[in-house]
């Protein structure tokens, strides 16, 4: 490519615009200008072009048409090899034009404005940038295209090494940030368009659009032998893992913000002090109380073998005392809206423990969105499971009532048992789980795992289910071992079997008209 001698310049954003300029100007590259730019390089005292004086053309229609002209598609994309593209610009009075730097109307900005207005939004579409970019990117071979102002000191580096030039391989990276940069952008304007007018019943649209930015790439996937990076929603949502800011330890891995947003999505579940404690993102142990390391010991206790290499999450600072507890074993990582000063140190001294900070813990910090299965050749895309229940919506089956006790235990399982793998089972005891059976593929099954947990504890415990009994075989099992009451969805066809065999031990049964499975 030869020198670069033509520039032209359009850009909402200011950012960086007269460096790049001065730059340009003193390396005697022309410039070329659109309304507010060139207003800017000028009053900066710097030459240059105004765009009508190349298109012989004003500006119209409020800027919705200064760009889109031959004069400058022409002079973008032109072959510099072709004799027969040389001659049309000769004949037509076409300059080249080496250089594009653009940027785009703020339209993500625009309608995350509260109150914006569809016109506001209309007038947020670019038209004329977009077109320059596509045209300049598809012709990388002649022309450099910048697309960001974070990349201004990078082209600037780039032409000082090459004499005003720039190498073919940066213009290919220039091309692919600028395609990048347009199909995220369309993809933004068809995303807000869809939420505007789609005609789809169940709200879903014919086309699903998702754009993900990479946040890092990550030493491997879920095995070393798999390749992994982790994306993320731009902006970062408050709350989640994404938006989690590591303050200590070793890189995070595939697995460990697998496990780590396992954590989040649970602890949030809680209004009251709560810790979970989490294992290939199945919870361990949990507990509710008046302080963080009360919640810490009853996580801990539920399963203090399964702990070992775990994720901890408190929805309250970390304290000494919790800390203290927790620098006695092999943990993953610790989550919390923040650590005491003195709990930091004291978990700092572990080289590889990674310590997350995410202040948006609370119960009231959850927000409605899409969960999103892949499978082979497709995406499964249903709304998060947010559904709760209330002390009202429970139905009670049994000729026993459950005791008041009874009721706020059941209702702390079912937040559990909500954010176990299918088929799950969950036992608790004075607010802390004390049997959890995950993932199973008989339900039977999962309770024999809780109860085999729980051991001696299981006297006098509650047991949640996250679907009907399809037999009344667990009641049975649930029964003989201990567990005084039951909350379940309910819906079985042989619900009555379950009821029956309950009362025959005596036991309360309350169902919730709401199944939880997780898969
Ligand atoms: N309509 C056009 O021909 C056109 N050409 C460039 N633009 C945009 O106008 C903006 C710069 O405008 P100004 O230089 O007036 O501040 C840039 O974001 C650029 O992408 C246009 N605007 C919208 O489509």
């Amino acid at each position: 490519m030869a020198k670069i001698q033509r520039a032209l310049l359009s850009v909402s954003d200011k950012t960086g615009l007269l460096e790049l300029a001065q730059f340009l100007a003193a390396s005697k590259v022309e410039m070329i200008s659109t309304g507010g730019t060139f207003k800017a390089i000028q009053e900066a005292g710097l030459p240059v072009t105004y765009i009508s004086d190349v298109t012989g053309f004003p500006e119209i229609l409020d800027g919705r048409v200064k760009t889109l002209h031959p004069a400058i598609h022409g002079g973008l994309l032109a072959i510099r090899d072709s004799e027969e593209h040389r001659c049309q610009l000769a004949e037509q009075r076409i300059r080249p034009i080496d250089l594009v730097v653009v940027n785009l109307y703020p339209f993500a900005a625009t309608v995350a404005k509260p109150e914006v207005t569809l016109e506001d939004a209309i007038e947020n579409i670019d038209i004329g940038g977009p077109s320059m970019l596509r045209s300049a990117a598809k012709n990388h071979h002649d022309v450099t295209v910048v697309v960001d102002p974070a990349d201004y000191p990078v082209l600037i580096k780039e032409l000082r090494a090459n004499q005003g030039q720039t190498t073919l391989e940066f213009r290919k990276q220039c091309a692919l940030k600028v395609f990048q940069t347009t199909a995220a952008y369309d993809s933004m304007i068809f995303n807000y368009f869809n939420s505007k007018y789609t005609p789809s019943a169940d709200g879903h649209p014919e086309l699903l659009q998702l754009t993900y930015h990479k946040q890092q790439s990550l030493r491997y996937g879920e095995n070393p032998h798999q390749q992994a990076a982790f994306y993320v929603e731009r902006p970062i949502l408050p709350g989640t893992v994404a938006a989690a800011k590591q303050l200590h330890g070793k890189e995070l891995s595939f697995n460990n913000i697998n496990d780590a947003n396992a954590a989040i999505e649970m602890v949030k579940e809680f209004s009251e002090t709560a810790v979970v404690a989490i294992k290939h993102a199945n919870p361990c142990g949990v507990g509710v109380a008046d302080t963080p390391f009360s919640a810490y010991q009853k996580a801990f206790d539920s399963d203090p073998v399964s702990i070992f290499g775990g994720i901890v999450a408190f929805n309250r600072p970390v304290d000494l005392r919790s800390a203290e507890a927790m620098s006695e074993l092999f943990l993953e990582i610790v989550i919390a809206p923040e650590f005491a000063p003195e709990a930091f140190e004291v978990l700092a001294r572990k080289k590889n423990l990674r310590l997350l900070e995410l202040p948006e813990l609370s119960h009231a910090s959850r927000q409605k969105g899409l969960d999103l299965k892949k499978v082979a050749g497709g995406l499964l895309v249903q709304d998060l499971d947010l559904a709760e229940v209330q002390p009202s919506d429970l139905k009670v089956v049994t000729q026993r009532q459950p005791t008041e006790n009874e009721l706020k235990e059941l209702l702390f399982g079912w937040k559990v048992v909500k954010h176990v793998k299918s088929n799950a089972i969950v036992i608790t005891k004075d607010n802390g789980t004390i049997g959890i059976g995950p993932g199973q593929t008989n339900r039977v099954g999962a309770v024999c795992i809780a109860i085999g947990q729980a051991g001696e504890k299981v006297k006098g415990s509650c047991l949640a289910s996250d679907a009907y009994f399809p037999m009344p075989d667990s009641v049975e099992e649930a029964a003989k071992a201990g567990v005084t009451a039951i909350i379940q969805p309910g819906g079985s066809i042989r619900d009555q079997d379950s009821i029956t065999m309950a009362d025959r031990y005596g036991m309360a049964m309350v169902f919730t008209g709401i199944r939880h499975f997780k898969h």
